[in-house]
């Protein structure tokens, strides 16, 4: 039986992209067969797992030029029985679309925010009187861009064949090579890989609290590949650490390492041991 994947939707957002990859992938390594199923935030996709009614979801996890996706960061601590299956890493190009005749007539642009501000330099240099508009997805705005052309949004070159809509400009984020790490998630445990991806509360602020943590990988010669501390939402100034470990979980040395680090956190979260898919 096929069994569904969700991702960020409507139709055509990189996410999307991102899932068929997986989609293929497991196709190809497993014989399984899977479905779509698009939810319409980050929050949704994650939450449609964790409540068993999707297997498995993708999730974009962090962008080269934006930083961390923070939804997802914060929905994984939140729901802490999810696992990290495999990492696949893409190619982001944005594209300007919109029937607008004519680029004065744009009045807004609509967009994911991590789009927006791939492309915050562009916007300001072409369209500098056109309002910046943040939406859960970049293909949320597109039904609406047939019967009014004073809008646009940022989305991709599918997206844009995906809706018959007319791209106005391509590429035009900022930095040339812009790419999304994406993460396949589902309830069973991890498989295993290169990376461990965890996270902990630290219980007291006070001088060693971070680095004591560290430390217990630097002595071992463990790279850490990532680091991105959040707010707890306990109260301001207190902080979750995200960390990315270049090890797996099952190896000796890490397995001696994340017992300690339990000794040293006031909760830890272990996100698992995965390989990153090449696509
Ligand atoms: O909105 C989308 O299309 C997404 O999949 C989220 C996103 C936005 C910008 C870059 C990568 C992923």
């Amino acid at each position: 039986m096929a069994i569904s994947i969700a991702h960020l939707g409507p139709p055509g957002t990189y996410t999307e992209a991102a899932a068929i990859a997986c989609l293929d992938w497991l196709k190809q390594e497993t014989g399984q067969d899977a479905i779509l199923c698009p939810y319409p935030s980050i929050g949704q996709t994650l939450e449609a797992v964790a409540s068993k009614e999707a297997q498995m979801a993708v999730v974009p996890m962090e962008n080269s030029i934006e930083g961390s996706v923070t939804m997802t960061l914060d929905n994984l601590w939140q729901l802490d029985t999810l696992r990290i299956q495999r990492a696949l890493v893409m190619p982001i190009f944005h594209a300007l679309l919109s029937r607008a005749e004519d680029w004065e007539a744009i009045r807004v642009v609509y967009s994911h925010p991590q789009a927006l501000a791939q492309c915050q330099k562009w916007l300001d240099n072409f369209l500098p009187k056109a309002q910046p508009i943040a939406l859960n997805s970049t293909t949320e705005a597109l039904q609406y861009l047939d019967g009014d052309p004073t809008i646009a949004a940022i989305s991709s070159q599918q997206a844009a064949q995906l809706h018959h809509l007319p791209i106005l400009a391509c590429p035009i984020n900022d930095y040339p090579d812009n790419c999304t790490r994406f993460l396949l998630l589902s309830l069973t445990p991890s498989p295993g890989g290169a990376y461990t991806s965890l996270a902990f509360s630290v219980g007291a602020n006070q001088p060693g609290a971070l680095v004591t943590p560290l430390q217990i990988f630097a002595k071992r010669s463990i790279n850490l590949s990532r680091i991105e501390s959040r707010p707890t939402k306990r109260s301001l100034g207190e902080y979750l650490f995200f960390i990315d470990l270049e090890a797996d979980a099952r190896g000796a040395s890490m397995q001696s390492a994340l017992v300690e680090l339990a000794d040293h956190t006031e909760t830890l979260k272990i996100f698992g041991s995965y390989d990153v898919l090449s696509i």
